[in-house]
């Protein structure tokens, strides 16, 4: 797609510019923003860190582009870098890092091992020490330039008489030690220029070019991992291209691992978070369902039970009833028994308050008053009336002033009449 919208383009003496290069003015999709060039006749240049660089070279082979500082006075015979603290941010991982505005990216790490070489004007001659390299096309009897190659720490840490000029990145070819280079050696480095890599995301093989992804048979598969062609690292790279195209495409292969911890880490939260009040709130409503249904059973059989049975009191007639149940008569399972006087006709009766807890449901409730109330015989205490208000129940019996016949049944004495009457 990439491909067909963005044809590749020539910039200065570089033909077949492509991908992640983009010109001025190329539509959106095209390149990668930061790779915008700037074309002249003969001339193709780049901007890192608002510093230009003509492009001399770009290798869509290794992924990498060749730059030489734009501001270096190339047709000098003696070139000193301008002051330019800044343009080059040196990682200490070996990278180039580069910043846009907020942005700091670390891809550009130069294929070969880069030094910085920095330029310095001294007061004084300096004398005995390795570091300081003459740069004698420069110097005069009272000005003295120097170049000091390697750590930029060392060059902190500058001779009071000297002062900052500009500085240049390096090539170090093979084995050679930066601090044995010489001016000579840092000015053909700095007219050759230095490689920089394209970010690892724009390296990737899905990126704008057409290339299949690599097909991934198991006899393949295995047969690469006994010939230790493919590490695990390369297999779940291959598995993960073939399983989200998309997503690696469209970032690195190093951030899907990032990629999959940070949805695991986003489950985790609300599994931490939200799973402990939605199970407390699925319990409640659970809850308040099944209360709602037992006191619509009582609501409904009591409508019924009005014309009927017993009379239905309120729970402030029982408070008056039992004058705020001052005098209680005993405790059974179902609850507390109190003293009660209904008016008119100061009849007096027993009132039992069915504790609200488990013991006493709907059913049980309902039966009682049914039952109960529908008897009418001398030897069965008769319901006279019941209460209920939602979770609040009683029920009122008329009182047996001789109390419970458990009483004399199981008296320690074990002696006594019931009269006739009783
Ligand atoms: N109608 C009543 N008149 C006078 N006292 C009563 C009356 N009903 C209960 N009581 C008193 O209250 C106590 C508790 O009675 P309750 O019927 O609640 O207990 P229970 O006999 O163990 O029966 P249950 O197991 O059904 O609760 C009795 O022992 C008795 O002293």
């Amino acid at each position: 797609r990439h491909h067909h919208t963005c044809p590749p383009f020539s910039c200065g003496h570089l033909q077949d510019v492509r991908y992640p290069f983009r010109r001025r003015g190329d539509p959106g999709e095209c390149g990668v923003i930061y790779y915008k060039l700037a074309c002249t006749d003969s001339r193709a240049t780049i901007t890192i860190n608002s510093w230009p660089y003509f492009v001399t070279e770009i290798n869509y082979a290794n992924s990498s582009f060749l730059v030489v500082d734009a501001r270096l006075d190339l047709s000098s015979s003696c070139p000193v870098p301008q002051r330019n603290q800044g343009a080059y941010q040196l990682y200490y991982g070996g990278g180039f890092l580069r910043s846009e505005g907020s942005e700091l990216m670390l891809e550009l790490a130069p294929p070969s091992s880069i030094a910085l070489a920095t330029f310095v004007n001294c007061s004084r001659e300096v004398r005995n020490n390795t570091l300081y390299s003459p740069v004698a096309c420069h110097s005069t009897s009272s000005s003295f330039v120097y170049v000091l190659i390697g750590d930029p720490t060392d060059i902190f840490a500058l001779k009071p008489s000297c002062g900052y000029l500009g500085l240049a990145v390096i090539v170090l070819e093979g084995e050679r030690s930066p601090y044995y280079a010489n001016y000579r050696d840092v000015m053909e480095s700095m007219r050759n220029g230095f490689a920089v890599s394209f970010p690892q995301d724009f390296a990737c093989t899905t990126c704008g070019f057409e290339q299949p992804l690599p097909l991934l048979s198991i006899g393949e598969l295995i047969s690469g991992m006994k010939s230790r062609r493919y590490t695990w690292e390369k297999i779940l790279e291959l598995l993960l291209t073939r399983l989200f195209p998309r997503i690696t495409g469209k970032y690195a292969y190093a951030a899907i691992p990032m990629w999959i911890a940070q949805w695991i880490a986003i489950t985790a939260v609300l599994c931490r978070f939200m799973l402990p009040p939605l199970v407390v709130l699925t319990f409640l409503a659970y809850k308040y369902w099944r209360t709602r249904i037992t006191i619509d059973a009582v609501e409904k059989f009591l409508r019924m039970q009005q014309m009927v049975g017993p009379i239905r009191y309120s729970y402030t007639d029982i408070t008056a009833v039992t004058r705020h149940f001052r005098d209680k008569l005993g405790q059974g399972g179902y609850g507390s028994v109190y003293k009660g006087v209904l008016l008119p006709g100061d009849i007096h009766v027993a009132v039992k308050m069915l504790a609200g807890s488990s013991n006493c449901n709907g059913e049980d409730f309902i039966s009682e008053v049914s039952t109960i109330g529908r008897i009418h015989h001398v030897n069965v205490v008769h319901l006279m009336g019941f209460c209920s208000e939602e979770m609040r129940r009683a029920l009122i019996y008329e009182y047996m002033p001789n109390g419970s016949l458990d009483k004399y049944i199981f008296s320690s004495e074990r002696s006594f009449s019931l009269g006739q009457a009783q």
